[in-house]
């Protein structure tokens, strides 16, 4: 039995996407989820199941491959009624000029120095995108209330996603909900980052595998009462969070 004073938080980084797949930068650009993607996420809602972690409440990103591994998840642990709420400070790190780039040409091209602060580092942000460029999404229409928005760094995404967290996630879990975030490699890092209390330095070393729900159990002051969660594959997890450490590596 969970202990009654304890909030629970699931947070879920989608399944495979497209361009998972071909190892390119994605951000904010909207690319649909690799059929393994759809796999992993309906595994990752079996988990849920398994486990008796029944999500009152889900928040997501407006990418569709965090709106659909929501779904594809919820539909496998039979709740796909349950209430949903969108916002943009959910997203993926924009990755500027980079999105729509491949991993490891990038590495190739800039040295691994270079392409680990764009990647991992905390406040170096990617080299900002051409407006009205290609994967450049300040036209979109489901960004009207956002800022427009060319590169970011991981702490950018902290300070745009922590109002959310706060007010929304937060105030859901007060109210006694069980709540998904279904969300984004980097935007659950910069999450993972704020919970954990994780400096600026050692959040660079961690990594989230795609699909797999991490579950945490807060104090009512949204502390972790078991630091770093848990992975309801740890496994499967550690396997996979290797995996995203080496992108770009062949
Ligand atoms: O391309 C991206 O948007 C992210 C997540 O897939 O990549 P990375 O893990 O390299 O930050």
């Amino acid at each position: 039995m969970m202990d009654p004073m304890t909030y629970t938080l699931v947070l879920l980084r989608h399944g495979e996407s497209e361009w998972n797949a071909k190892n390119l930068f994605t951000g904010w650009v909207d690319v649909a989820l690799s059929d393994k993607g759809r796999e992993e996420a309906k595994h990752g809602g079996e988990l849920l199941k398994d486990a008796g972690i029944l999500p009152d409440v889900v928040h997501t990103s407006l990418l569709r491959r965090a709106m659909n591994t929501a779904n594809l998840a919820l539909d496998a642990a039979d709740r796909l009624w349950i209430p949903v709420k969108r916002n943009w400070r959910l997203n993926e790190r924009h990755y500027g000029a980079l999105q729509g780039k491949n991993k490891a040409e990038t590495l190739e091209k800039y040295g691994e120095e270079q392409f680990k602060l764009w990647r991992r580092s905390y406040d170096v942000p990617p080299p900002e995108i051409e407006l009205g460029s290609e994967f450049s999404q300040d036209t979109d229409p489901r960004y009207a209330d956002a800022p427009v928005v060319r590169t970011e760094c991981l702490k950018d995404v902290l300070e745009r996603a922590l109002p959310y967290v706060k007010e929304e996630v937060f105030g859901d879990l007060k109210a006694g909900k069980t709540v998904l975030v279904a969300a984004h490699g980097n935007s659950l890092r910069a999450i993972v980052k704020f919970l954990d209390g994780i400096s600026d330095d050692d959040i660079a070393g961690l990594n989230i595998p795609t699909g797999i729900p991490l579950v945490y159990e807060l104090d009512e002051d949204f502390k972790p009462v078991n630091p770093g969660g848990k992975y309801l594959d740890p496994a499967a997890a550690a396997e996979a969070i290797k995996a995203v450490a080496n992108q770009g590596k062949k």
